[in-house]
């Protein structure tokens, strides 16, 4: 597919290190809340993390805090190479330009259209180029984002929920980000929407070689397309792997979480699609034919 976005000037300096994100001693507080209390994360370039841990636990401030829109009390935060945590050099390529966020609920302007929304940061970032050409990149990627060319001119409030995340994706993928956050995409989606909202962000991280933070409580979602998942608990990242890998911690949390009926009905629904696309042995096949 013609991608409109390649007129738009290369990004200088481009990331070539192996974990675009560096999280190192994050303290967060409110007041005498303390949220994070030394906490250490390394994201891998072209993994799908899934961060998971108790309701409250600072995985959205962790995720703002990343992106700039918490100020931690201590500790530094590494970006693409460069620090978010430290005061930025004014002649430094604005680093927001290399990502694209997708919130909870999709944070859509209600008042413009699908296609106004994603033209949005590229009004921000590109303000030079024509009308034609951003009108022309929002409506690729309202159709990266599985979404039909009529939703370009719909509004907000015009869409259903599982569109909305669309929209929001779509907008989040305005200015090819090289990472792409994700608060809780699949919340509020029916099972069928959540599973094809996945594949999508499977399939777009796959085609884009995009990095991909995403906070999920959603258990099928951490089955299907996480590379790896981050546990917070006790005010830090308790354990980073592979679902196997944590289920052999014995952390009480961990074991709740992934051991618990809907860990295990998710396990097994996973193993099910699994024997699915398991390709037929002929021999076998043969032979069970030979028996009949
Ligand atoms: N701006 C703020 N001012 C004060 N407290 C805040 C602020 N933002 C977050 N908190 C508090 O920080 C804690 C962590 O919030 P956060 O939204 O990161 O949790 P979470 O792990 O994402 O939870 P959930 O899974 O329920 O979405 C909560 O107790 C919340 O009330």
């Amino acid at each position: 597919m013609h991608d409109p976005q390649a007129h738009l000037a290369p990004i200088p300096d481009e990331f070539e290190g192996d974990y675009p994100i560096r999280v190192r001693g994050l303290v967060n507080r409110f007041d005498d809340h303390v949220i994070h209390d030394g906490l250490d994360l390394d994201v891998k370039r072209g993994e799908i993390i899934g961060v998971v841990g108790g309701s409250g636990t600072g995985k959205s401030v962790l995720m703002r805090s990343i992106i700039g829109l918490q100020i931690p009390q201590e500790g530094s935060i590494e970006v693409l190479g460069r620090s978010i945590t430290d005061a930025r050099d004014d002649d430094d390529i604005d680093i927001r330009s290399q990502w694209g966020v997708l919130f909870q609920g999709g944070a859509l302007f209600s008042t413009l259209t699908v296609a106004e929304n994603v033209e949005v940061p590229l009004r921000e970032f590109y303000p030079e180029i024509t009308d034609e050409l951003r009108h022309e990149i929002a409506r690729y990627k309202v159709l990266l984002s599985g979404l039909p060319a009529n939703a370009t001119s719909k509004y907000p409030s015009e869409l259903s929920g599982g569109m909305k995340k669309r929209a929001g994706l779509a907008r989040a993928l305005a200015l090819d980000p090289e990472l792409l956050f994700l608060d809780e995409p699949t919340a509020g989606l029916d099972p069928i929407g959540a599973a094809a909202f996945d594949t999508l962000i499977r399939s777009l991280q796959e085609t884009l070689g995009l990095t991909v933070f995403l906070i999920t409580h959603d258990l099928d979602t951490l089955y299907e397309i996480c590379d790896r998942v981050a546990v917070l608990a006790d005010k830090k990242v308790i354990a980073v792997g592979t679902i196997p890998e944590l289920l052999a911690l014995d952390h009480p949390w961990i074991q709740e979480y992934f051991n618990g009926p809907r860990g295990r009905a998710a396990k097994d629904a996973q193993d099910r699609e699994a024997a699915h696309v398991v390709k037929p042995n002929p021999e076998a096949a043969t032979s069970a034919m030979e028996q009949e």
